[in-house]
């Protein structure tokens, strides 16, 4: 069997499920509802521009008084210490826009629109008397009119606590760029903008299949020899953390039952992704339906997840076998896709930085070796053991550690690089 590196599987696991995913994005778009929660994530598959300023009118940044700055500046300019002026109409967040009348000012809301003839706002904290004493706004009955007088000890320069119109947006602005990942902060940008539907990507479509006799499904009860499916739901969870839609079956040990179901189904698919049957053992389902089908089964010189298998199905749709112990195949998804589907997604890849091990280490010298750990409490990455069935010590992880092919032990105090494991 041909040994790769890392980057070697890596870039041929990309070259085989690339063109597969810019197919995806070039199918037509979805539109999901603004509102819809399940359109965090995903992709703007056009550029969006709004069809309005953001914010749309002029409108308070505080609750006060809205003024003309030059007749307070002018009232100021005479009187030395107070500028009062008659209290005017009143305007609350929601209500048309009024017109303030010359030499008065107006109770003004944050988030009122900026009554016509205003140029400034004088927050109430500010004024005297420190709180509204007359507030009729113009739906108000026609026998109220506004009473008394508010006085303010300084001029506000033009523009003061007023959100100018097109401030945060212009009219015509992109607000989403194609291709661009929606965060709820874009989301709200768009449903500030009055976008009620947002075309997206589709995701890609993933069939996720799980094998061996020995693995009862959740909620069966295990005979003799059996274990729960442990890779179904995680790499189910993976996929679909980093952008995937997944469909997931298991499968019995018949190669014929794999063929036929592969036959049946995966064309509707972008990527087939299978778990176990595919090492050196007697009954390698996987292996044995595949390999006439002309999947490459193949080792990767890395532990865990050393044996990976690779192609085009019949139809035309790619998988990638990884193998069955439940570390393996998390850390297969981690080292060769889900990195293309986070990039995909938009999303960025996993930080990776160095830092220093807390105890020796030893690695087998023709493997890469991904060791599972932690930070203490120092900085310094401490790992588990190296066995691939050690499922508890990767859910406590918040790292793998790589130590590169060719070096057989760390000492405590050597740099290692890590990848944070942080969503
Ligand atoms: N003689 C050799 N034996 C093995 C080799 C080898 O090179 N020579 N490689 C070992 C390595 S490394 C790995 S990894 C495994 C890979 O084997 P398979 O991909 O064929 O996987 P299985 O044999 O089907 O299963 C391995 C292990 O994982 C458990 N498993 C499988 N599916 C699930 C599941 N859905 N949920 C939880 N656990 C699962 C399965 O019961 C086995 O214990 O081969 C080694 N052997
Ligand atoms: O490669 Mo296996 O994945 O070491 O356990």
């Amino acid at each position: 069997m041909a040994s790769r590196t890392i980057a070697e599987h890596a870039e041929a696991v990309r070259e085989l499920v690339q063109p597969a995913l810019e197919r995806a994005a070039a199918d037509a778009p979805e539109a999901i509802g603004i509102a819809d929660p399940g359109l965090a994530g995903r992709t703007a598959a056009a550029p969006l521009r709004s069809a309005i300023p953001l914010p749309p009118f002029d409108n308070s940044q505080m609750d006060g008084y809205a003024v003309r700055a030059s007749e307070v500046a002018a009232l100021l300019a005479t009187d030395g210490s107070r500028a009062t002026l008659p209290i005017g109409l009143t305007a609350a967040a929601g209500d048309p826009p009024l017109t303030l009348a010359p030499g008065t000012a107006s109770p003004v809301m944050t988030g009122a629109p900026i009554p016509h003839g205003a140029d400034a706002v004088i927050p109430i904290e500010r004024s005297d008397p420190d709180r509204f004493t007359s507030l009729v706004r113009p739906g108000d009955a026609p026998s109220r009119a506004p009473e008394g007088t508010v006085s303010f000890s300084e001029a506000p320069a033009p523009g003061t606590f007023v959100r100018a119109s097109g401030s945060d947006l212009a009219q015509g602005e992109i607000l989403v760029d194609q291709g661009v990942r929606l965060t709820p902060a874009r989301i709200g940008l768009l449903a500030n903008a009055g976008i009620s539907e947002v075309p997206v990507v589709r995701l890609p479509r993933v069939l996720l299949l799980a094998t061996g006799d020995e693995v009862a499904g959740a909620g069966e009860t295990p005979r003799p020899g059996q274990i729960f499916d442990a890779n179904g739901p995680l790499l189910a969870a993976a996929l679909r953390g980093a952008g995937a839609e997944v469909v997931s079956r298991r499968v019995a040990d018949q190669p014929a039952a794999v063929t036929a179901l592969l036959r049946e189904e995966a064309p509707r698919f972008d990527l087939v992704v299978t778990s176990g049957g595919i090492s050196a053992g007697a009954f390698e389902v996987i292996r044995e339906a595949l390999t006439p089908a002309g999947i490459d089964f193949l080792a990767v010189a890395m532990q865990p997840g050393g044996p990976q298998g690779l192609g085009a199905l019949p139809g035309g749709t790619p998988v990638l076998c990884f193998p069955g112990n439940p570390v393996s195949s998390a850390l297969s998804a981690e080292a060769f896709l889900l990195p293309l589907l986070r990039s995909f997604a938009g999303r960025t890849p996993r930080r990776s930085e160095h830092r220093e091990l807390a105890d020796a280490v030893d690695s087998p010298a023709m493997k890469h070796q991904l060791r599972r750990g932690n930070l203490d409490t120092d900085g310094r990455v401490r790992v588990t053991p190296p066995s691939s069935h050690l499922l508890a010590d990767l859910a406590a992880a918040e790292l793998i550690a790589h130590i590169p092919l060719g070096v057989t032990r760390l000492e405590a105090g050597d740099t290692v690089e890590i990848w944070r494991l942080d969503d």
